[in-house]
């Protein structure tokens, strides 16, 4: 729905879309649309040029442009049906199972894929031609078999992504048969660019019908089709220019058409060209804020999505510079929308009602967007609980260390480089140098939050803000990247702010602690008093559910 309402905002494609529902109307309502019998000859009226009697004037024989023109909508909306639903209907299910069996299976299948694709489509048409004879059929023929070549790899490529996602694995854990994983779980989820493929090849099926006419290869002499029209015309426009004009601009118009719906669809489907929300946070009411001598401040922090209950309310903390605080409590307590708040990066439409955020003594509420952008890096650093998520798969480990150092330090390529190499020793991934060339997937999960890690130290920020930096490992590699966040507050003095629901971790590396619960803090206290004489009952259910681990 998302998707139709996005494409329905599209002016160009409602245009496109509009005229293709005039082409299917003209092709249905050609009877009673044309003027004349297509094929009726008149040799008193041959080459006559636009008139009140033929609108897009005469052909060599007398016949009416017009007339031609509208019987010319049959074929050339045929020609591309045809096509490419028989390339869809043999690519997609072949793609399909080489990609969800993979094997031999596809590595035999992609050569002959391979093999299939360097001929030009126009090539294979002439050689089913040759074999078959000619007419419109044949002649698409050989273009259908090239889309569903190129159809059958789409569709392989995207299976070989989606059959390793949880929602495949869940499906084989249900007893689903192979065939309804591929069709019933699979096919819906690669649908959307096959869609969009499809559109683009309907303007190239539309295209090649054109030039297999034009050449003479495909609808029979007497058929009104575009393609042959234009041919025609060429002996003919000495005496009559208008005669190649309408053919001409009717088959660029569809081609067009086409292709500028597959884009708007794949716009809709991707969002890229969806318009702005018009939504705007509303005004923050600023607290004021004592001075005070801590880094961050916080003081009557409200978070609130409209419609829904505030999720952050009223709370106020300080993190003194180079300490540890813990924010800690259940999930769906707060903690994210707190930290976020904090960086300006809360999802919209939720917004900061109220508050005020100070660091190092500058009010960050109400700040401009650009003026944010610019603290966040060299003041404030983020990490996630997903090492892998937080890293561009198609760029190498190199390529996203140096572009922090080159924004913020203004280093040269060769500078930052050296620099990102000593940054990935220092948060202690071995053989740094030869591993900046390497790509996130070759890292294991505590080796890419250490890059992850690595990459918020190269803007150098003042406060670290560590989302669950530890939950998706396990718990050996969990304790080395705790041990490293330590060492990197010993040596550089940083200030962390630690958000975790694990006491444990709490436990063991933070100064004081505040309690989140449903949005708002209900306790703080330094880590030592905390465990030992907490004063709020939910801290103490919080301790004794915790079974210890702090101990
Ligand atoms: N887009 C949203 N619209 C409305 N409410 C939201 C939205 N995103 C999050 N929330 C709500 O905000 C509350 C706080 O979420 P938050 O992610 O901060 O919790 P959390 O304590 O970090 O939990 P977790 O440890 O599971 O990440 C939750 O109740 C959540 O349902």
């Amino acid at each position: 729905m998302i998707t139709v309402s996005r494409l329905l905002r599209q002016p160009a494609t409602l245009v496109c879309l509009a005229f293709l529902l005039l082409l299917v109307v003209a092709a249905v309502a050609a009877p009673w649309l044309a003027p004349y019998d297509p094929s009726a000859v008149n040799v008193t009226g041959r080459l006559e040029g636009p008139s009140a009697a033929h609108w897009l004037g005469t052909d060599e024989l007398g016949r009416d442009q017009l007339s031609r023109l509208i019987y010319g909508t049959r074929i050339a909306l045929r020609a591309s049906v045809q096509a490419v639903g028989l390339a869809l209907v043999l690519g997609v299910p072949a793609g399909l199972v080489i990609g969800y069996f993979g094997g031999w299976w596809d590595r035999v299948a992609m050569r002959v894929v391979d093999a299939v694709s360097s001929i030009p489509a126009l090539l294979l048409a002439f050689g089913v031609i040759a074999l078959l004879g000619r007419g419109l059929t044949n002649a698409m023929l050989g273009v259908s078999v090239i889309f569903a070549i190129q159809l059958l790899r789409l569709t392989r490529g995207m299976v070989l992504a989606e059959r390793e996602l949880p929602y495949v694995d869940a499906a084989r854990v249900l007893g689903l048969s192979a065939p309804r994983i591929m069709f019933g779980q699979i096919l819906p989820n690669v649908a959307g660019p096959l869609i969009v493929q499809s559109s683009i090849y309907l303007g190239f099926a539309q295209l090649f019908e054109a030039m297999l006419s034009f050449l003479g290869l495909g609808v029979d002499v007497g058929d009104a089709s575009w393609g042959q029209m234009l041919d025609r015309s060429r002996a003919y426009v000495g005496d009559q220019p208008w005669l190649p004009v309408f053919p001409g601009l009717a088959i660029m118009l569809t081609v067009l058409a086409f292709n500028l719906i597959g884009d708007g669809l794949r716009d809709a489907m991707s969002g890229a060209r969806a318009p702005a929300p018009t939504w705007k946070p509303p005004p923050v009411r600023l607290v004021p804020a004592e001075p005070t001598r801590a880094l961050l401040s916080v003081r009557s922090l409200t978070v609130a999505f409209p419609g829904a209950a505030t999720v952050v309310e009223d709370v106020s903390f300080d993190i003194a510079e180079g300490e540890v605080f813990g924010l800690v409590g259940e999930s769906g307590s707060g903690k994210t929308m707190t930290a976020l708040a904090l960086a300006g990066l809360l999802p919209p439409p939720g917004a900061v009602t109220q508050g005020s955020v100070r660091l190092a003594g500058r009010e960050l509420l109400g700040l401009p967007d650009h003026e944010l952008a610019a603290l966040r890096g060299p003041e404030i650093g983020m990490i996630f609980q997903d090492p892998q998520s937080a890293l561009s798969p198609v760029h190498t480990i190199g390529r996203q260390l140096i572009e922090p150092l080159r924004t913020h330090e203004g280093l040269s390529r060769r500078a930052a480089l050296d620099r990102a190499a000593e940054l990935l020793t220092l948060v202690g991934v071995p053989d740094a140098r030869r591993r900046l060339g390497d790509h996130p997937h070759q890292f294991s999960g505590g080796m890419a939050q250490r890059v992850v890690i690595a990459r918020a130290l190269a803007a150098g920020p003042r406060l670290l803000i560590a989302d669950e930096p530890t939950t998706a490992l396990d718990v050996t590699v969990q304790c080395q990247v705790l041990d490293l966040l330590l060492d990197l507050r010993e040596r550089f003095g940083m200030t962390i702010l630690l958000i975790t629901h694990d006491l444990g971790v709490v436990a063991d590396v933070c100064d004081r602690v505040a309690v989140m619960r449903a949005g708002r803090i209900v306790e703080q206290a330094p880590v030592g008093g905390l465990f030992t004489t907490p004063e709020h009952p939910y801290t103490a259910a919080l301790l004794a559910a915790s079974g210890g681990a702090h101990a």
